[in-house]
This record gives structure tokens, sequence and C-alpha cells, in this order.
């Protein structure tokens, strides 16, 4: 099995790990191995500049998590690249399912979070309107009538009403929207929200890990979710920020595992960094990416940290809090198609146009 990511004690074995990759030798041929430990919850990063494979590795960790017992993986699918899991890969079946348009129930956002959603102030006439429906109905069509019923201005109740319209036309809010039940299968649940604008994304990422949050916490699962976030720095900007920065801080108490991947470390709250105890880092260049790992990493990352960077897709550094090392590997190969392919234009060429170069 070799060294296990993330496992204080690497003494201990016959706990669950996931294949994670192997060591890059410097004469490039193939080291030990490396998994991930699974065990216990984890808060990962995965950062990395266009193409290098953070989208992959997603997939190879929701593979290793899909086929883990007792975990509730749930994948969220900014891109649309993670339906493949559910394709016959070159071992046995990934267990999966896709969710194409996943839907929440409105009370799973807090009223402070309604306003954030509808960029209302809480403390304006629409706001506060939004605010007071938001605390007491757990549909849009209740938040709607309880905002046409106050005595409050009209041109208010009006702009209130107008927004929340255009909540409902997002299409991401039912009553009976994902719950801890739905999520919590055993199989990868990929929650494809590429067909959607920022708010919309936002809340159902908030919804998601609110209610995995809440459903360790109340003890109602018997799964330890883990949730993994594709493009994260357009989560942790809008509203499912505060939840992302919640699941960091105080995710693993409860058990909830959270896994962000981004291509703008820069664009991460510091708390995301800092608070993350496996870095998994594939190639970056930014001047500005590079700075914000290491004010947030000073432990590990020293200056040299740039130059310790690989140079290929697959290749990572990985840097683990649990063990207080620092490793140098090559992320597995997928065993169920990678989605993320960017589509060339050769590749669209009719036969004819080929011929006619
Ligand atoms: N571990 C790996 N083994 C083999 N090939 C890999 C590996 N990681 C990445 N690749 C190759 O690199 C390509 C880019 O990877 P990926 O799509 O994950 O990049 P990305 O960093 O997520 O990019 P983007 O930010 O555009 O989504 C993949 O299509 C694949 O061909």
């Amino acid at each position: 099995m070799g060294f296990v990511i993330g496992r204080a004690d690497n003494a201990v074995r016959g706990r669950p790990t996931g294949r994670l990759g192997r060591y890059r030798a410097l004469d490039g041929s193939a080291g030990t191995a490396l998994s991930l430990d699974l065990d216990t919850p984890h808060a990962m990063l995965v950062v990395g500049k266009r193409g290098y494979g953070k989208s992959y590795t997603l997939g190879v960790i929701a593979e290793e998590l899909a086929r883990a017992d007792g975990l509730a993986p749930v994948v969220i699918d900014p891109m649309g690249v993670f339906d493949t899991l559910t394709d016959a890969g070159t071992q046995e079946a990934v267990p999966a399912t896709v969710c194409e348009h996943p839907t929440v129930a409105p009370d799973t956002l807090d009223p402070k979070s309604w306003c954030a959603l509808l960029g209302l102030s809480p403390e304006s006439g629409p706001g506060s309107l939004v605010w007071q429906a938001a605390q007491g109905a757990d549909s849009i069509a209740a938040m709607k009538a309880a905002v046409r019923e106050t005595d409050a201005r009209d041109s208010d109740s009006r702009s209130a009403h107008n927004h929340l319209e255009l909540a409902d036309s997002w299409g991401v809010f039912d009553t009976d929207g994902l719950d801890e039940a739905t999520l919590s299968s055993g199989a990868v649940t990929v929650l494809d929200v590429s067909g959607l604008d920022a708010e919309p994304m936002n809340a159902v990422c908030r919804g998601v890990a609110d209610i995995l949050y809440h459903a360790r916490l109340t003890d109602n699962i018997d799964r330890l979710p883990w949730l993994l976030v594709d493009e994260a720095h357009a989560f942790f900007n809008g509203v499912a920020g505060s939840a992302l920065r919640l699941l960091l801080t105080r995710g693993r108490a409860p058990g909830v595992s959270l896994v962000a991947a981004t291509q703008r470390p820069s664009a991460i709250p510091t708390v995301g960094i800092s608070q993350a105890d496996i870095l998994v880092s594939h190639r970056l260049t930014a001047t500005d990416d590079l700075a914000a790992l290491e004010a947030a990493r000073p432990t590990y990352l020293d200056g040299d940290f740039a130059d310790r960077l690989p140079a290929q897709p697959g290749e990572v550094l990985i840097v683990d809090d649990a063990t207080e090392t620092v490793h140098a590997a090559r992320i597995r190969t997928r065993e169920t198609p990678h989605g993320g392919e960017s589509p060339r234009a050769s590749e669209l060429a009719t036969d004819a146009q080929l011929i006619e170069e």
C-alpha cells in the first residue's frame, strides 16, 4: 500500500484508503504507491493552472470514495465533466448517479443567505421582506404569498416579489429537493450544475453543504459525507462561501470532508487554504496564486515551493499536515473516462476537411 496521505500513524493498516498514485522518481520511473486516508474526515485543496489535472484528480478521488464503505461522496460539477463516472471503465463499475437538475428545498437557506442570493441588503425594504418571508415559509410560493400579504410599501413588496420570481425561474428550489437520504446512497452523487448561472449554482452548493453538515450534527446519516467541489473559487466567493468555510473549519468534527479544486488559489479566502489538512498542487505559475499558498501555509511551504512544483499534467506536490510531510507524486490513471478533455478543432473537422489538407 505504500504511504498513506492524511494518516498520522502510517503504521496503522487495514483501514479504508483510496489509491491516489505513485511517487515521482527523478528518473521518471514509477515509485512506491501513495494512498489517501479515507478512514477519517479531511479538508483537501486541489490547485493547479488550467489543464494540469485538477478535475482529473477529483475524478480519481471520486472513484475511490465511491467504492469505499461507509462514505457518502457528492460532487458539485460546474463544468459537467463528472457524468463519465457512470461510464464503463477499465475495472469494475464505479457506483455513481448523476443528478442533471439538482434542486434544494428553499428552507435549506437561512434568511441572511436569501438576501445575499438575491443581492438585497437585509436593511433595505425589499430585503427585510425577503428575510421575514424566508423565516416562516418552506416554498417560494409561500414566500411570495407572505410578501404579498404584508402591509409594507407597495414598491418594496413588488421588488421583493420580483426578486423571488427571479429565484423561482432558476429552477433550483423545490420543497422535494435533495435531502440527506438521496445524498447518502453510498454511490457517488454527481450534481450537474453546469447549465446554471453563478447564483443558482451557489444556491445548490450552499444547500447541499448545509444538508450534509446538519445531517451529521443530528446523527441523521450514518455515512461520512465527502463534498467534492470543482472550480471552488466560484463558490467561495458566492452564497455557498460561508457553508464551505464552515466545512473547512468545523466540518471534520461531525465527520464531513471537503475537497475543493481551483485554478485560482488567490481567489480562495486565506482560511480556505490554511484550514486544509491536505494540499495537492499541480503546476502553478501565477505569482499571486503562489503567494497566496505561501502566505497561508508558511510552515511547510518555504521560499522554494514554486521550484518544487511539477511541470507535467497529472504530476503533483502533496503537502500533508497529518504527517507534516511533502511528497512529489503522479496521480494514477482514471478507471472511468475523464470528461474534461478540451475539444480540439482537429477532432471536430470532418473527414473531408482533413483529406483536403
Ligand atoms: N493523472 C493523470 N494521468 C494522465 N493524464 C492526466 C492526468 N491528469 C491530467 N491528465 C491529462 O491532462 C488533461 C487536463 O486535465 P484536467 O481536465 O483535469 O485539467 P484541469 O486542471 O481540471 O483543467 P481546467 O481548469 O481546464 O478544468 C486531461 O485531459 C488529461 O489528458
